[in-house]
């Protein structure tokens, strides 16, 4: 909550019995075949001396976010930074990774308009329950911002007698007047297919030990993570678009076991992928964000899937605005729901380990919370609060 200071802390209401870290790691494709941005959430142990994780890492992403906002660009981006610049995620930087055993892998991927550290309240909470998190940063142009390293020309280096490395910035690509939205959101989510799929192959490279060269320049030691990914347990995660992202994922690459979607948006999707799907998903979806037509498509991936509902919720109970404002900005922007943001995110995140307990076969306590997946709780619905038309029989799916 914000503090009289002004300073704003992300308030880290998740236990902090253990640690959890995040490294940001850059690869391009002149050097690896796996180009891919992402920052890494991971279990740590607990080292005292590490410096802060910068929710925001970049003056730019204010930026682009003001722009998606649709707010005006100078303003937009001072307010932005004003009152988020401070803000820190509830990691630890580049503190030693705890090795000794292999750890299921999360691919997260965010929702339009949205970036790589946005989804802290997640995946600080999944590294502390053990697992690895990945949160790709997509450049298909549905990110506010993003941003590419480039070797620059020998002759720019001479030129400005500066590092041959320079940052290429990429915005949010809006729709033009009278666009099809459709073409350009199909368009999307196979290149961000693809770059989940990059990420994953890079991680498990790493795990096997290949080098990689991380552009990045940052003094993080990958050969720690050496043989600590468990490869036969690997998740597909994401918000909105993300979830989508998650379903035509799956649909492409059989590595990953199952997929857990939060207020997936599924126009982006194919009709063809519905019946390429065979891993088991979990919907969890918000309240207030959900339409009949899309909720049918996720019906439509199949029967064994789980849907739940998160009473109070709104679309952005999942991203970490809804931690950052007051009630009243938090009401009119709709970054907050009737719900506490903790009591919702607590819910979304047992109700994800207890279905990853379940499709993984990991070994903890987390089918404790069996009963969320199951829509059972005060604060949760079986299958969803909006009123769909009689079940299709089969044949006219
Ligand atoms: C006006 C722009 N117009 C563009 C199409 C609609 C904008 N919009 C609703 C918004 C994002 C909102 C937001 C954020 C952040 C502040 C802040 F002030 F706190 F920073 C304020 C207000 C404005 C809630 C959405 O796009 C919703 N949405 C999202 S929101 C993902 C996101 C984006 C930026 C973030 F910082 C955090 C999370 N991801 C999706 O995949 C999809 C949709 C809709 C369909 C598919």
């Amino acid at each position: 909550d914000r503090r009289r200071s002004g300073e704003t802390k992300l308030v880290v209401c998740w236990s902090e019995k253990k640690k959890r870290i995040s490294q940001d790691l850059m690869t391009d494709d002149t050097v690896q075949s796996q180009a891919s941005f992402l920052r890494l959430y991971y279990p740590s142990q607990n080292t005292l001396n590490s410096e802060e994780t910068q929710w925001i890492p970049r003056k730019e992403y204010y930026c682009g976010l003001s722009e998606f906002l649709n707010m005006y660009r100078v303003v937009g981006e001072r307010l932005l930074q004003y009152y988020f610049g401070s803000v820190i995620c509830p990691a630890k930087w580049n503190t030693a990774f705890k090795p000794g055993e292999k750890y299921p892998l999360i691919i997260f991927s965010h929702g339009l308009g949205a970036f790589r550290t946005l989804y802290s309240a997640i995946c600080t909470e999944m590294a502390s329950q053990g697992f690895i998190v990945a949160s790709v940063e997509h450049r298909d142009k549905s990110a506010s911002a993003t941003y590419y390293l480039k070797e620059k020309s020998s002759w720019e280096a001479q030129e400005e007698a500066t590092s041959d490395i320079e940052e290429e910035w990429i915005y949010y690509q809006r729709l033009k007047a009278g666009e099809e939205e459709l073409p350009l959101r199909h368009k999307q989510v196979q290149e961000r297919a693809e770059e989940c799929i990059r990420a994953l192959n890079l991680i498990l490279d790493i795990s096997s030990g290949k080098q990689v060269t991380n552009l990045l320049s940052l003094n993080f030691d990958w050969t720690l993570l050496k043989d600590s990914v468990d490869t036969n347990r690997i998740v597909g995660m994401g918000h909105s678009f993300g979830g989508a992202t998650v379903i035509e994922t799956l649909s492409r690459e059989s590595k990953f076991k199952c997929g857990i979607a939060f207020d997936a948006w599924m126009l982006p999707l194919d009709d063809e992928v519905y019946h390429k799907v065979q891993q088991p998903l979990l919907f969890i979806n918000s309240e207030k964000f959900q339409w009949a037509t899309n909720v049918m498509k996720m019906r439509k991936l199949g029967k064994q899937n789980k849907m739940i509902t998160i009473k109070g919720t709104v679309h952005q109970s999942f991203p970490d605005f809804t931690f950052l404002t007051g009630q009243f900005v938090g009401k009119f922007f709709k970054l907050k729901g009737e719900i506490d943001p903790n009591i919702a995110i607590d819910i979304c995140n047992k109700a994800s380990l207890a279905f990853l307990q379940k499709h993984l076969g990991l070994k903890k306590d987390f089918d404790q919370w069996d009963p969320l997946v199951n829509g059972e709780g005060q604060n949760v619905i079986p299958g969803t609060n909006i009123n769909l038309p009689p079940d299709q029989p089969e044949s006219l799916d």
